[in-house]
């Protein structure tokens, strides 16, 4: 049996897709062969010698010890764009709802509970809705700071209501700049871009790199009376920089999916509390990923979708029998493949085919063997200076 632990609510449309014949699921896992979690924060010591891979159903992996899993061979996967519609659709809320009078509106409407002459509030209403005026979207521009999955949805969405975009991303990757949408103007300097928008929003990871990006520095740098939107990270702005901004009306509006205590009951912002991918679809699609992912993984060691590991995927041979095929990660350094082909050359073992590829630190290799390896050859590979573990799939 193959044990998956989650932590999390995990939509049971994805968890479903592990047959539990062959898979044990749930909270309550131990000595499990994976995990399966959202946004809970995973410590270290939650990871168990066990632990071959993890599935963050979701973008951000944060929350997961990431170097450390590369150090141990545990392979991190997560879902890019499965849940990038719903956070496209919040995105607009938040744009509507700070630039409508629908919140302090819908208050106003609340105080008046408790009275019966209904043409009496209707006059009232329609004295007092000067107050809740507020601007249209079309016109404006809109700058994106990262282009990924979210970033160029929010894009083609505001192209469709009549905005004007502004992107910035400078580790843009081939396959973003393909979905970006022509009219999308690329920015290089991010100054640029924060002093010729309307509203700001935030589609981009947090990495040492983008912790605090959102400064002083920045603030200053903005067209006053901008509306900033953060539902990439808490910790990609400085919030002691956002309040002295929104008090000197250099930030018109904060709308942001990360709540902190400075800033709640305060009209210029609006928080919510981390639903972004809070939609029945994208927790779907978000589990359905992330566990098909995982059991092509944990079946045939293929990787797609992983932050620490290569994509790398090979066809089993037809007929192959099982325990046929080795997965093996190592560090990447010079000769290791060599050993290994010394170790099952040693062994009488011949290879039928094979993939190998390396990402920054690491090295992974799939080889297909003619018979399956004896656990003294298992043993011998995982005993080479430099090899982090070895499976026999
Ligand atoms: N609020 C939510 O519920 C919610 C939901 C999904 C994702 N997120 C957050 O949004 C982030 C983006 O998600 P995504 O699916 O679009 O990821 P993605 O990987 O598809 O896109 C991220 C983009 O950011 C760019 N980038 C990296 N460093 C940058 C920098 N310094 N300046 C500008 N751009 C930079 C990358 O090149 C990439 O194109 C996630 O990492 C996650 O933290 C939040
Ligand atoms: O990075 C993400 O995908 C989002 O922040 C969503 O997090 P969640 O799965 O906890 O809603």
């Amino acid at each position: 049996m193959t044990k998956i632990r989650t932590y999390n609510q995990i939509s049971s449309k994805g968890l479903d897709r592990f047959d539990r014949a062959q898979y044990q699921v749930g909270a309550d896992q131990q000595d499990a062969d994976a995990i399966v979690l959202r946004s809970h924060k995973l410590a270290p010591d939650e990871i168990e010698s066990s632990v071959r891979a993890i599935a963050r159903a979701g973008a951000g992996t944060n929350n997961v010890p990431v170097t450390h899993c590369t150090e141990r061979g545990v392979v991190v996967f997560n879902t890019p764009g499965a849940n990038a519609n719903a956070v496209k659709e919040l995105v607009l809320t938040g744009m509507l709802l700070s630039t409508r009078g629908v919140i302090p509106g819908m208050a106003h409407i609340a105080k008046q509970a408790g009275g019966s002459d209904n043409a009496a509030l209707s006059k009232q209403m329609e004295a007092d809705k000067k107050q809740f005026a507020g601007n249209e979207l079309a016109g404006k521009t809109l700058g994106i700071i990262g282009l990924g999955a979210i970033g160029s949805m929010v894009a083609g969405m505001a192209i469709d209501l009549g905005m004007t975009v502004l992107g910035y991303d400078p580790a843009l990757s081939v396959d973003a700049a393909w979905r970006l949408p022509n009219q999308v103007q690329k920015i290089e300097n991010v100054t640029a871009l924060l002093a010729n928008s309307d509203f700001v929003t935030l589609h981009l990871p947090v990495l040492d790199s983008t912790r605090n990006l959102i400064n002083d520095e920045m603030v200053s740098a903005m067209k006053p009376g901008l509306c900033l939107l953060n539902f990439a990270r808490d910790e990609i702005v400085d919030h002691d920089a956002v309040i002295k901004g929104l008090d000197n009306g250099q930030i018109g509006r904060y709308v942001s999916d990360f709540p902190r205590y400075e800033l709640i009951g305060r009209d210029d912002v609006i928080l919510t509390p981390h639903i972004g991918a809070s939609t029945a679809e994208a927790e779907e699609n978000c589990a359905v990923m992330a566990a098909e992912q995982l059991k092509d993984f944990l079946v045939n060691g293929n990787i797609r979708n992983s932050v620490n590991f290569p994509a790398l995927s090979l066809d089993r041979v037809p007929g192959a029998e099982t325990d046929t095929r080795l997965a093996i990660s190592n560090k990447n350094v010079p000769g290791m493949l060599g050993k290994i082909l010394s170790v099952l050359a040693e062994q009488d073992i011949n290879v039928i085919d094979m993939i190998n590829k390396s990402r920054d630190e690491i090295a992974y290799t799939l080889i297909d063997l003619d018979k399956a390896p004896s656990s003294a050859a298992a043993d011998a590979i995982r005993g080479i200076e430099d090899v982090i573990n070895v499976t026999v799939l």
